[in-house]
């Protein structure tokens, strides 16, 4: 606000005054030298009369910033988006201004004394395609919308690449939509107005910070490591890696133990088998009996940590996953744990 006063003060041109000198016609009342209301009158019937619009026309200074503004044809100041604050009301509710001589029936039916912003404002939505077509203000907006969504979730998970959730947040987003609309008019839905609503098992991976975490890989660079990792894989590892993938790609379960010496290629291995599930948007889970090796795992975490393996383990215990939490939610959508 500071700056915008400053500017307007800046660019509203210079103060001025005019003023001309003339002969005084009357001598006898221009040798008097206190003025008395015989004198002002004398002094206004002599002179001319005063063309204040000529006057403001012939005396306005337009400074070079100011005429180059006005030129180039520049707003002083504007808003976008423009802000118009409504009164809120019910229907019939508004409040009326009328004169306490006006007559009650009269102000009633004067549409134009009972017009409000708010109706204004509806009026407006009738009249506007767009508005009036949610399917055509879903396209042109959803981006926008998504803006927003994706801003905070950038702020939940700051080292993940958000951007590439944009397909599940245009579903949450239509999902608080109808969420909204509903509980606005009960008897509709998004579907009304040809939009699809997403089911909560959907939208249920935005309210779950585990799953968040999982499914925000930087997908295009994961795409590119797994090209080029996997021309490197020797032959045993591209055993393995077949054999991997193979299991995902026909949905069989198996489980898979890899054993080499030190330094043989495992971690290389991991990796190339990581960067493919990931880029495809599946969840791979990473993880390590101590935190030293977990952090040889891209995203990798310690097994205790990941699946809450209790710290003295004996038969009669096992691991405290609840199902319907969101680790028991993240592990029913576990393609792989590594
Ligand atoms: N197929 C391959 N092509 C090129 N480099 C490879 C390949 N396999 C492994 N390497 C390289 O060999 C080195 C050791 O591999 P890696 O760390 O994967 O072994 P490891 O079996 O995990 O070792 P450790 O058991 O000690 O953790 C790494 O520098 C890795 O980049």
């Amino acid at each position: 606000m500071l700056i915008k006063y400053l500017f307007k003060y800046i660019s509203k041109g210079a103060d001025r005054v005019k003023y001309t000198i003339q002969k005084q016609v009357n001598a006898d009342v221009a040798s008097s030298s206190v003025p008395t209301a015989a004198h002002e009158r004398a002094t206004n019937h002599d002179c001319r009369p005063i063309n204040e619009v000529h006057n403001y026309l012939d005396g306005r200074y337009i400074c070079p910033h100011e005429a180059a503004w006005r030129i180039l044809d520049f707003h002083i100041h504007h808003r976008y988006p423009p802000v118009q604050v409504l009164i809120v009301h019910e229907e019939n509710m508004q409040q009326l201004v009328f004169n306490g001589d006006s007559f009650i029936p009269e102000v009633l039916s004067n549409s134009y004394a009972s017009t409000t912003t708010l109706l204004g404002w509806f009026e407006s939505n009738s009249r506007d395609p767009q508005v009036s077509n949610p399917l055509l203000l879903w396209n042109n907006a959803c981006d926008r919308m998504k803006d927003d969504y994706l801003h905070s979730l950038s702020a939940e998970v700051p080292d993940k690449a958000v951007t590439s959730m944009a397909g599940i947040v245009e579903q949450q987003l239509l999902y608080d939509l109808d969420d909204m609309l509903r509980s606005a008019v009960p008897s509709k839905s998004m579907r009304d107005f040809g939009l699809t609503v997403p089911s909560v098992d959907v939208t249920g991976v935005l309210r779950n910070r585990l799953l968040l975490e999982e499914m925000s890989y930087d997908k295009e660079r994961l795409r590119k490591q797994h090209s080029d990792l996997l021309p490197k894989l020797n032959r045993h590892q591209r055993l393995v890696y077949n054999n991997v993938v193979s299991s995902i790609e026909n949905n069989k379960q198996v489980l898979i133990f890899v054993y080499g010496h030190g330094g043989t290629g495992k971690t290389f291995l991991w990796t190339t088998i990581l960067s493919y599930l990931r880029s495809m948007g599946k969840i791979a889970l990473a993880v390590a009996a101590s935190g030293i090796a977990s952090l040889l795992l891209p995203s990798g975490t310690t097994a205790h940590s990941r699946f809450k393996l209790p710290i003295d383990l004996n038969n009669k215990k096992s691991c405290d996953i609840k199902k319907h939490t969101f680790l028991g939610d993240l592990l029913q959508r576990t393609t792989l744990i590594l």
